[in-house]
């Protein structure tokens, strides 16, 4: 028998049992109509990591008889995906989980009580105001990307498509911040009601930066007048509108067509994979990781269900900050891109077999342990070391994680200031530690310095064959940059290329040419750059292997 999301699970729960499926353990229709009454769980961005977090959370709530709603689930800026893959499976999705041991979880998920794909402001839209102006909302959750809080590009001008929704006013906004601040605006008139907005997005000081653009968007409507300043107030009063600090692990690829394989082996049907045409990769099912964490300041002023059983840690503002320094700046993000970019050079396709090169895990580990730990402050709600052995020994190795070099060295010159850059300055600024102690930090960015030898977004890996670089807003520019240096060529000049690109403060984070690692870097990339096969040699040397 085919499994099927829309299953009555309760009528064939011996066949879900049998192919080891979890089940929920509560009436998702009972559940549905509860929730159009009393909703207090709105989350935006219907990703893969909202199935893996967001989703899992509801359900857990669900199933302990905590909460009698659903989470609410809105997508502004890929409805598609909405009517791929939530509309036609009754809003239920499966959870893989794929653990280092090899084994699987699977859990059928349908704490997702309703989903608006929002198009323009059409009945669609009239059903999430209808949600926004119940007293009882307590909470909204968003994974959109970083690129998702944008409004105005780097010239301090606003981005083409916010240009007409300031003009036009709430009535027209359909962009994230937009239609959030809109339908914040429709819950002000309402009644003023509180609620706690929590961007669960990937960066530091999350729920600030996502205060200050609604907060702009506010200002710019009440400029026009299509807002009163008693609005702009209230989004800017944490009393009110308050915006969490929050810090979110959980490593969740796009769904892979392994799992998908692997689930209809099992009988299950919906395992189709969706490429949207805005790029997004999304399926009935997501696969992710065992390891997870989600840290929120606890600041809720319309109240909130007892989160922390369903695995959520609540903080100060100070534990949560910590929490995220550790993860972003030491413990995973760092790792992370040290293995990605010397993985790329071996061509290894899973990161799973980047840290089985015994080279580059005991880079990772000086990375990890003897350069990062040091100087990182302990959130006190879970130990940084055992964070960072977790990374390096279980969660990084896993084989069944659909995880690649060429997804993580995405984006690599936007993520090596927070990643490279903050370790690098406490070193400078503390007078307890000595910037020359650092070893793999300066391997890792020469590595990648050395990744990108090469034109138009081509390069060439360290056996000497032809690769194409993931996607970076920056390769142009630094490939031209590095051109006059080719890979077993004259170097001689390296020195003096490299030198603006060390000095450039917004890829360090500091002006690395005041530091010692600039000498470092140069002599490490004209090691790697010196020919194919270097890259083990040189950081076994380093490293003293
Ligand atoms: N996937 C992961 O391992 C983790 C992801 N995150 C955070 O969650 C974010 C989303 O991750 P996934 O859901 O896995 O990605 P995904 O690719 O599955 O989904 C991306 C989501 O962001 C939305 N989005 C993309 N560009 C947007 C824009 N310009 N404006 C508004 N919305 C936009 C998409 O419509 C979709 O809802 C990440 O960027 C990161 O900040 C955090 C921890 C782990
Ligand atoms: O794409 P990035 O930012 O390198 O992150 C890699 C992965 O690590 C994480 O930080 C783990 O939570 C996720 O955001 C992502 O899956």
């Amino acid at each position: 028998m085919v499994l099927h999301l829309t299953d009555d699970f309760k009528a064939n729960a011996a066949d879900w049992e049998a192919a080891g499926i979890k089940l929920p353990q509560y009436d998702p229709a009972e559940v549905a109509a509860y929730t159009a009454e009393h909703p207090y769980w709105v989350h935006f961005g219907a990703g893969n990591l909202f199935r893996e977090v967001q989703a899992l959370i509801a359900q857990s709530l669900l199933n302990q008889g905590l909460v009698k709603s659903g989470v609410i689930v809105a997508e502004t800026f890929d409805a598609d995906i909405i009517e791929d893959s939530f509309k036609p499976y009754d809003n239920r999705g499966l959870s893989v989980i794929l653990k280092s041991d090899g084994s699987i979880d699977t859990e059928l998920v349908a704490s997702v009580a309703a989903s608006y794909g929002v198009k323009k402001h059409d009945e669609v839209w009239d059903g999430l105001v209808k949600v926004f102006t119940n007293p009882e909302l307590q909470f909204v959750t968003v994974t959109i990307t970083e690129k998702g809080y944008a409004i105005k590009n780097n010239d301090g001008e606003l981005l083409p498509w916010i240009k007409p929704e300031v003009e036009n006013g709430p009535d027209t906004a359909v962009s994230a911040m937009g239609a959030i601040t809109a339908l914040l605006f429709e819950r002000f008139k309402a009644g003023a009601k509180p609620i706690a907005m929590v961007s669960t997005d990937n960066f530091s000081q999350n729920g600030d930066r996502f205060r200050s653009v609604i907060v702009e968007f506010a200002e710019l409507w009440a400029k026009k007048g299509f807002v009163s300043e008693d609005f702009v107030r209230y989004v800017d009063d944490p009393e009110q509108v308050s915006f969490p600090l929050s810090m979110i692990d959980r490593i969740t690829p796009n769904p892979a067509e392994s799992v998908s394989k692997l689930l209809a082996e099992k009988g299950f049907g919906d395992n189709k994979i969706f490429h949207t045409a805005k790029g997004t990769n999304v399926a009935p099912f997501a696969n992710s990781e065992e390891t997870w964490y989600l840290v929120i300041e606890d600041s809720f002023p319309n109240g909130r269900p007892a989160l922390e059983k369903a695995g959520v840690f609540l903080g100060d503002r100070d534990t949560v900050n910590d929490s995220d320094e550790m993860k972003v700046t030491t413990c995973l993000n760092p790792v992370h891109t040290a293995l990605a970019v010397t993985g790329r050079l071996m061509s290894y396709d899973s990161m799973s077999e980047t840290i089985a090169d015994p080279t580059l895990k005991a880079l990772a580990e000086r990375l990890s342990y003897k350069e990062g730990l040091p100087v990182v402050t302990d959130p006190g709600i879970f130990s940084p070391k055992e964070f960072a052995e977790k990374v390096i020994d279980v969660r990084v190795p896993n084989p069944s994680l659909p995880d690649s070099p060429v997804r993580i060295s995405t984006d690599t010159s936007q993520k090596v200031p927070i990643r490279f850059g903050v370790t690098i300055k406490k070193y400078v600024e503390s007078p307890d530690h000595d910037v020359n102690e650092l070893v793999a930090i300066p391997l890792a960015i020469a590595a990648w310095l050395r990744l990108l030898l090469g034109k138009d977004g081509k390069a060439t890996d360290d056996n000497g064959n032809e690769i194409t670089l993931s996607p970076d807003p920056r390769i142009p520019e630094l490939q031209a940059d590095l051109a006059p240096l080719t890979l077993g060529g004259d170097l001689s000049k390296a020195d003096e290329v490299l030198k603006p690109i060390l000095a450039d403060t917004t890829l360090w984070n500091v002006d690395l040419t005041q530091t010692p690692l600039a000498e470092k870097i140069v002599g490490y990339f004209k090691e790697f750059a010196a020919g194919t096969g270097t890259l083990h040699p040189v950081i076994d040397k380093e490293l003293g292997l």
